[in-house]
């Protein structure tokens, strides 16, 4: 996030404040996971489920737990702003982080698409849109980097799906396609991925900030390398 507020020059087009909002949001987002997601949440009818009636648990969650550590004296960061930036603050957070529900993603992102190409950043609502796109794409970019510091994590988050998929099994809860590990592979979720969610975000981003190109690159490399890996092992399955 914070990358990204440097290379679009956003300290020149929206507050402080809200530049606080967005790096705070993109900080706390995922706080306290528990390496299930919300449909296993809502199946498994979690505390976190019951706690937040099926509504985006985890990010409730996450949420609820960043606003719980700042209530700490030693954490908090907001001890002296007034109660009117207080507010603002708290509300930009929580809509922010509450965006990160990738049940949500398709909603945000045509909102976006909706606002373009007359993008304007002093309308309350494209800025609010931008703040959360802004937290999502920092969220699910992993792939933005470079292979090597990209790939490592990516298997943390197949061994995350895996690991909920078998349990999921185990329970006779639904079970994802794509968290299943008799139906996915690395290049397939990555192509797929890839392909449907984060290129189409990164499209609508860089039409906004031009000067973004630069960090699709590796996003696209990344495609190709996942589906040479994909198209390898289909041949090899086809001629075994
Ligand atoms: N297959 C992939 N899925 C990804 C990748 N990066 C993110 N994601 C998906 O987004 C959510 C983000 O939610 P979070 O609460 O877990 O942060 C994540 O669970 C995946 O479903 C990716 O590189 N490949
Ligand atoms: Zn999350």
């Amino acid at each position: 996030m914070y990358g990204l507020i440097w290379l679009t020059d956003l300290q020149s087009k929206i507050s402080t404040i809200d530049l606080l909002i967005m790096l705070t949001s993109a900080l706390c987002h995922d706080l306290d996971h528990p390496g299930y997601n919300n449909a296993y949440q809502i199946n498994a009818q979690t505390e976190l489920a019951l706690r937040y009636n099926d509504i985006s648990p985890l990010e409730n969650h996450h949420c609820a737990v960043a606003f719980s550590i700042m209530s700490k004296p030693e954490c908090n960061i907001l001890k002296n702003v007034t109660c009117e930036h207080y507010k603002h603050i708290r509300g930009g957070v929580i809509r922010c982080i509450l965006a990160t529900d990738m049940a949500r993603h398709n909603d945000i992102l045509s909102q976006f698409k909706s606002f373009q190409p007359v993008f304007d950043f002093s309308n309350k609502e494209h800025k609010e849109v931008l703040m959360k796109i802004m937290v999502k794409v920092s969220d699910i970019s992993n792939e933005a980097r470079p292979m090597a510091v990209a790939e490592p994590w990516l298997d943390c988050l197949l061994q995350e799906f895996f690991h909920q998929s078998d349990s999921e099994k185990l329970k006779g809860l639904p079970v994802a396609p794509f968290m299943d590990r008799d139906k996915v592979s690395k290049p397939s979720s990555q192509t797929n991925f890839i392909r449907f969610v984060l290129l189409p975000l990164f499209s609508e981003l860089t039409k906004l900030f031009p000067c973004l190109q630069h960090i699709v690159e590796p996003v696209r490399r990344a495609l190709q390398h996942y589906s040479d890996l994909e198209s390898a092992s289909q041949k090899g399955t086809s001629s075994a």
